[in-house]
Order: C-alpha cells, then sequence, then structure tokens
C-alpha cells in the first residue's frame, strides 16, 4: 500500500499538553511592539547563531529582551553568558550520566549472576519485562527491582512511557442511549450551530490556500501577530505573495516551494456554521491527498483564477479543476460554492466573471450537480473582497456591478447532509501520529459513534485499542458522531499496527475485508479503453492499492442501470460497467502471492465505505460503488 505523504511520528505526549509555555507576555503587545520585538529577535540570532549551533531559542530571546526593554546589545551579551554556563552544566550532566550508567552496568552483571542461580529451569528469561508490558505490579524483592528497571531500559522505554503502561484503562463515562440522544440533538442543530466539512479544491496556483488564510483571518481565527509573523518570515525567502497560505501551508518545503503538498486541516464559525475546512493541494503530482481530503468532506469550495488565460489552463483537458470537480462529485459530494478569484488581475470585469460563470455551469451540471446546489462569488483573496464585508476602492469597482451573497454568505448556507449514526461505526484513518506509546489517528467518522472509554477492532488484523481521548476540532470531547473530522488519541495497542487506510469499528461489528470485490462504475474521458486484466491503482479513502479490473461483467444503462451487454470486450469513455476488481499482491514473491485485503464495504451497506476511484498513469479512468463484496 502506498500513500503519497509522511506518516508523522511526532511526541503524541507533547501534543496532548495543553499547557504550551508563553512567549513571555507576547500576548500583550500591540502589532508595532511586537515587530519591534521581532526584529530585535533576529538582530540577536545574526549575533549568536542558530539555534541547534547555540542552544538558544526564540523563548530564550525573546525572554531576554523583555528583560532589557528589548535592547539587543545587552541582551546578546548576556546570551553569550548563558551559552557558556549551560555548556559547563551540560558537561557537568553529562559525567554524572557516565557515572550513572557505569554503576548500573556493574548492578546488571551482578543481577544476571544471581538469575542464573535462582530461576526454575524453563523460566522466561525476559519474564520482568513481561510482567511490566501486562501492567501486573510486582512487588519488589531484593535484586528484582534492579532487574526490572534494567529490563525496561532495554526496551526503550523512558521512565515517563512507563508511566503511561500502568496508567489505569479510560473508562465508559455515558451510556450508549444518553450518547445517541445527544448526537441526535446536535445533528438537528437544536442545541448549536450545525457542522459541516469542506474541501477547498481547484487548479494549482488557484489562490486556494490564500483564499482559506485570509478568510480564516477574517472572521478572526488568525490573529494580527500571526500575520504580521507569517508576511515577515514570508518575505523574508523571497515569498512575501504567499504570506496568506502559510497559514495553511505550514511545512517548510510547502512554504519554500510555494505550493500545498498535503491536506491541511482548519476549522471556522459562520454565523450558523461550524465549518471544517480541508485545504486540499492543487498540483497533479500530489491528486492522491486531494482524493484523501475530499473522502472527507461533505461539500466543496473550488477556486479558479480569474486572470487571463489562467481560468482556461486549469479547465483544459488534464487541468485540475475539471479532475477535482469530477473527483469531489464522484466521493459524494453534492454542494459546491465557486469561488472566481485575482478578479483584480482582471480589473474586477464584470465580464470576465460571467465568462468563467457560463463555461463552469454546463460542466458542473454535466458532472452530475444539481444546479441548485452550485453557487458563484467573485472574490479577491489576497485583499480580502467580498469574503466577509470589504471596504476600500476594490471593493467599490465590485460593488459597481454585484450586490449578491459574500463568500461567507454561501459558506453559511451549506447544508450537511444526513448522518447515519444508528449504524456500526466506522472510521477510516486517513492519518497516523506515533510515539513510542501512543497512537493518534486523524479522519472522518464515516457512521455510527465512537466514544471514549471504548474498545475498537483496528482491520485488517487482529489488534484492537482503547479510545483514550477525542479531540474535535479545538475541544477535547466524550464521544463523536458520523460526520465529524476528529482526531482520536488511542492507547493499550501497538502503534506498529495502526496505518493510514486501516478500518477502527466496534469489535462485535467489524467491516467486512476483501481482496475481491464488484463494482459498478463509470468510466471517466478516457483514451485508452479498458480491457479486461487492466493494471489500476485503486482508491479507497486515504489509501491506495495496486488493483487490476479482472473482469467486465456487463455494460449497463447509466439511467437505468439495466444490462446492455454481458461480458463486454472493452470500456470507452462514458460507459457504465459492473466490473471486478481484484487487489494485487505489492511484494516481489511472484504472481501466486495473495494481495493483503482491504476493509470496504458495500454502498448499500455504507454510501461512505462503498466508495472507490479508479487511476490509471496518474489519470483517473474512473470511479464507483462497491456492490458485492468477497
Ligand atoms: N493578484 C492576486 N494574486 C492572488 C490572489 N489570491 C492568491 N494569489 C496569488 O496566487 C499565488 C498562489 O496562491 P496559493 O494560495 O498558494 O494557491 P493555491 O491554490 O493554494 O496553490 P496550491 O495549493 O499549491 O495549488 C500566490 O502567489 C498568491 O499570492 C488574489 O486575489 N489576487
Amino acid at each position: 500500500m502506498s500513500r503519497h505523504r509522511d506518516i508523522r511520528n511526532m511526541n503524541i505526549d507533547d501534543e496532548m499538553q495543553e499547557d504550551y509555555p508563553s512567549d513571555g507576555g507576547e500576548d500583550d503587545l500591540s502589532p508595532e511592539d511586537y515587530e519591534r520585538l521581532m526584529d530585535a529577535v533576529d538582530m540577536v540570532r545574526e549575533t549568536i547563531g542558530s539555534e541547534s549551533q547555540s542552544g538558544i531559542t526564540e523563548h530564550d530571546i525573546k525572554d531576554t529582551l523583555y528583560h532589557y526593554d528589548f535592547d539587543v546589545e545587552h541582551s546578546v551579551a548576556w546570551l553569550l553568558e548563558e551559552q557558556e554556563r549551560r555548556f559547563a552544566a551540560r558537561e557537568r550532566r553529562a559525567a554524572k550520566e557516565r557515572e550513572k550508567a557505569q554503576k548500573l552496568a556493574q548492578q546488571k552483571k551482578a543481577a544476571e549472576a544471581s538469575s542464573r542461580v535462582s530461576s526454575a529451569p524453563g523460566t522466561p528469561k525476559n519474564a520482568a519485562a513481561r510482567l511490566v508490558k501486562s501492567g501486573t505490579s510486582t512487588p519488589s524483592r531484593g535484586g528484582t527491582a534492579d532487574i526490572r528497571q534494567l529490563d525496561l531500559s532495554a526496551m526503550n522505554l523512558t521512565t515517563k512511557e512507563s508511566a503511561l503502561v500502568d496508567e489505569p484503562p479510560p473508562k465508559i463515562t455515558m451510556a450508549r442511549e444518553k450518547v445517541l440522544e445527544e448526537a441526535k440533538k446536535m445533528l438537528d442543530g437544536k442545541d448549536d450551530k450545525k457542522g459541516v466539512s469542506l474541501v477547498v479544491i481547484g487548479h494549482v496556483d488557484a489562490g486556494k490556500s490564500t483564499l482559506m488564510g485570509r478568510l480564516l483571518y477574517e472572521l478572526g481565527r488568525v490573529d494580527e501577530k500571526s500575520r504580521v509573523a507569517n508576511e515577515r518570515a514570508s518575505n523574508k525567502i523571497g515569498k512575501g505573495s504567499f504570506s496568506w497560505a502559510w497559514e495553511l501551508d505550514g511545512t517548510t518545503e510547502e512554504r519554500e516551494r510555494g505550493i500545498t503538498m498535503d491536506v491541511a486541516q482548519q476549522s471556522m464559525t459562520t454565523p450558523h456554521r461550524h465549518i471544517t475546512i480541508l485545504d486540499a493541494p492543487g498540483h497533479r503530482e500530489f491528486i492522491p491527498n486531494m482524493i484523501s481530503g475530499a473522502s472527507q468532506a461533505d461539500c466543496a469550495l473550488l477556486v479558479v483564477d480569474a486572470a487571463t488565460g489562467e481560468f482556461e489552463a486549469g479547465f483544459e483537458r488534464g487541468g485540475q479543476t475539471r479532475e477535482h470537480l469530477l473527483l469531489v462529485r464522484s466521493l459524494g459530494v453534492s454542494q459546491v460554492v465557486v469561488a472566481v478569484n485575482k478578479l483584480d488581475q482582471v480589473a474586477w470585469a464584470k465580464e470576465r466573471y460571467e465568462e468563467i460563470c457560463s463555461q463552469l455551469r454546463p460542466f458542473l451540471v454535466q458532472s452530475g450537480f444539481h444546479s441548485s446546489k452550485t453557487k458563484f462569488v467573485p472574490v479577491g483573496a489576497m485583499a480580502g473582497i467580498n469574503l466577509l464585508n470589504s471596504g476600500g476602492a476594490e471593493a467599490e469597482l465590485l460593488r459597481k456591478w454585484y450586490n449578491g451573497p459574500t463568500l461567507v454568505d454561501l459558506l453559511d448556507a451549506l447544508e450537511p447532509p444526513a448522518r447515519d449514526i444508528m449504524s456500526p461505526l466506522r472510521f477510516p484513518v486517513a492519518n497516523v501520529f506515533k510515539s513510542h506509546s501512543s497512537v493518534a489517528v486523524t479522519g472522518r467518522v464515516c457512521g455510527g459513534l465512537v466514544q471514549v472509554g471504548e474498545r475498537l477492532r483496528i482491520l485488517p488484523g487482529d489488534e484492537t485499542a482503547l479510545v483514550k481521548s477525542i479531540d474535535h476540532e479545538d475541544s477535547n470531547v466524550q464521544w463523536a458522531a458520523a460526520g465529524a473530522n476528529v482526531t482520536l488519541y488511542l492507547t493499550s495497542v501497538d502503534p506498529g499496527h495502526v496505518n493510514i487506510g486501516s478500518v477502527l469499528c466496534p469489535p462485535t461489528d467489524p467491516i467486512p475485508l476483501a481482496s475481491v470485490f464488484t463494482a459498478r462504475i463509470i468510466v471517466f474521458d478516457i483514451q485508452i479503453p479498458i480491457t479486461a486484466g487492466a493494471s489500476v491503482e485503486l482508491f479507497h479513502h486515504s489509501q491506495d492499492v495496486p488493483a487490476s479490473i479482472s473482469k467486465l461483467v456487463a455494460t449497463l444503462d447509466r439511467a437505468s442501470g439495466a444490462v446492455i451487454k454481458n461480458g463486454p470486450r472493452v470500456l470507452t469513455k462514458g460507459a457504465s460497467a459492473e466490473v471486478q476488481i481484484t487487489l494485487r499482491s505489492t511484494t516481489m514473491a511472484g504472481p501466486t502471492t495473495r494481495a493483503q485485503p482491504i476493509a470496504i464495504e458495500p454502498f448499500s451497506v455504507n454510501k461512505e465505505m462503498g466508495r472507490v476511484l479508479i487511476r490509471r498513469s496518474g489519470e483517473t479512468i474512473a470511479a464507483g460503488i462497491v456492490t458485492q463484496v468477497g
């Protein structure tokens, strides 16, 4: 199985800590003072060197600058002395560690000698380690305490992690009926704003991340200091025009290349909606990541570039405007807002806006979007025009011919689709974060409910895990229901058994596993027809696996589904067909090696788990729904 992004290994224990160290009163600074501070930080840094060279963090520098009232000279002098003090302390600590290690080695030798004498025949050598693993607390007797300590160190567990092993398991604190009742209330929107997830799609450089960064700022989700910091830092590497996008494009590579590579998740609140944003990459190289984002969304925001020739580049055959729209529709998204961006590049010309809308409308209908569920809005992401309320000369130019809704007005009216909370839980893992002792998984609840303390089965495989906590947007919650994009923190599980594409479900109601299944597909605009045995890549949620279209069962009438021809020889563009799909083995062990099955369910059982996309040589050739598994 492959996935075009890294499984990030980070320390979840750190991530879970809510009390981040303060930056030393920065919150009280005005934007002007904050800018002064950041200038001073740069000057100090130039003299003392980078963090890795000097061991002095940005936090240290800021603290010192506050202390010396932003006086760079005094701050540098103090920090250089501090650097020497730290170096000396480190040396002292290292000497102590060496001494301790020597002592432990001697104790280990002595303990091994005594255990060789006292163990009964057949006693497992690592009995102490097994006791620790299973959580049994054995009172220490004489030398045993040392053996336990030594075995723990051999297992590479830190003191903190060994404490975690002994932590009591999380408990279910709410009755299922109560959770169901609360979930129903929430989905009815009686208690709160309705939740909806939105994937942001469009051709490369259309302005997706800029639009989202600016929108988050306009809605107060990004403060003035972050804005200034992004502006300064992006200017510094000559990428000033991407400063708004930096709020979403968080990795160094994304920032240096000026493109989105992985899906970034953020959230925002409009008067009637709580919106999870999934900012997808536009570059065709990262389509698999875009598919991962789209499979977690209810609605789409398509961003197109109005600049001369740019809209056309994205909309022509092979452009991502077309491909993204087809992909999201195939994954079940039926509502789309089209933001016609960069109108400043064409002097806010009404004719250009209308020309773009008139080209997109028929394509949207042809792709299966109902015209009542597609909305258009003219915007200028960079200057924040027509996102919320905007003033100024550019806004005036737009207002001469447009007095329709703003982008936020349209987002605020998005309707969440029906959620199936009564079906068994299905949680396809979109991303995994691992540490030695725990695992966090992100993704969307695709049916049912999940709650803290619940034991879940991880498929494929025989493993189970306990849900330790759940993060939904910025909050820690006790449960999450179908449609929610959440992070689950898991415990009592070997991190090696949780992967992108794993599906978490109730142990009593597992999702089926299959390496052969049938699907009803629609063939896209392909040039080389599909024949039986064609090698393809199968996309299901966030995973993609090698497969083949092993049998062409029948061609079907697109509208009625009636069989037109059994056993066709080829499938050409626009065809609807029933096909058999067989996963191919990823190992080189030979043609008889069976492929690993994937967790997949018929569309009739769970819509979200029963959709697949089929790609070949980097091009999406078909989309389908699973009709039969096994
Ligand atoms: N003139 C103008 N430029 C804009 C506007 N919005 C975005 N841009 C510029 O377009 C370029 C691409 O913006 P991004 O936000 O990175 O585009 P993207 O669609 O997120 O890019 P990918 O995710 O990599 O496909 C940047 O240089 C932006 O400054 C706008 O309203 N007007």
